[in-house]
């Protein structure tokens, strides 16, 4: 090669992939890329559940889990690292329209019969379902006792032991 000759550039075309070469120290992190939140959402869809694999992960026990670790994250008030911590931080009806946003979600997939798409959805659901207890106030073991109370319970002689009033007032026409 001649002495002031160029050296080759290795085209990404030609090589398949990018080497990314070591910043200097001195240099300020590059900013962050935040993907639109479409993309975000597709990403999701194919994301390999994180707890394959990982014992208890199946049982409904995850929700109070996951109820303790949204109320650390209260507790952090680390609105740049937790997502919890963030939506909280943003108010109660910024967490009610989340929840609200995902049922919406979860509605649309199970009616166009995405089984899949309402797993995901449902997960979503539960989550924010879960942030917005912590906002209110509300522990797993005041829903879980309410719903132990209505076991048993028919739901058609429930509201027909309803006071006549309130059933009447109640009456809309929904399908069978
Ligand atoms: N289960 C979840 C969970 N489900 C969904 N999400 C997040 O909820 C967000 C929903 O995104 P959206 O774009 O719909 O909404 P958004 O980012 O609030 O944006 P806007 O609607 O305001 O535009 C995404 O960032 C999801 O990653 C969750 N974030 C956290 N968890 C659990 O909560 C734990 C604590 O998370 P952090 O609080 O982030 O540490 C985690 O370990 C998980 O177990």
């Amino acid at each position: 090669m001649a002495k002031d000759a160029k050296p080759a550039k290795i085209s990404k075309k030609k090589t398949g992939k990018v080497t990314t070469l070591p910043m200097p120290a001195s240099l300020p992190a590059p900013k962050k890329l935040v993907a639109p939140k479409s993309a975000r959402r597709a990403e999701r869809a194919v994301l390999t559940p994180l707890h394959e694999g990982i014992a208890g992960a199946s049982d409904s026990a995850v929700l109070e889990r996951l109820h303790r670790t949204v109320l650390a994250r209260q507790a952090s008030g680390d609105v740049v690292a937790s997502h919890s911590a963030r939506l909280l931080a943003r108010g109660t009806a910024k967490v009610a329209q989340k929840l609200g946003e995902e049922a919406v979600e979860l509605v649309i997939e199970a009616t166009l019969g995405n089984h899949h798409a309402a797993v995901l959805e449902s997960a979503d659901l539960l989550y924010h379902l879960l942030v917005l207890w912590v906002d209110a106030g509300i522990a797993p073991e005041q829903v879980w006792g309410e719903l132990a109370r209505r076991e048993g319970i028919s739901g058609i002689a429930e509201k027909a032991a309803r006071p006549k009033g309130i059933v009447r007032a109640a009456r809309t026409t929904k399908l069978p």
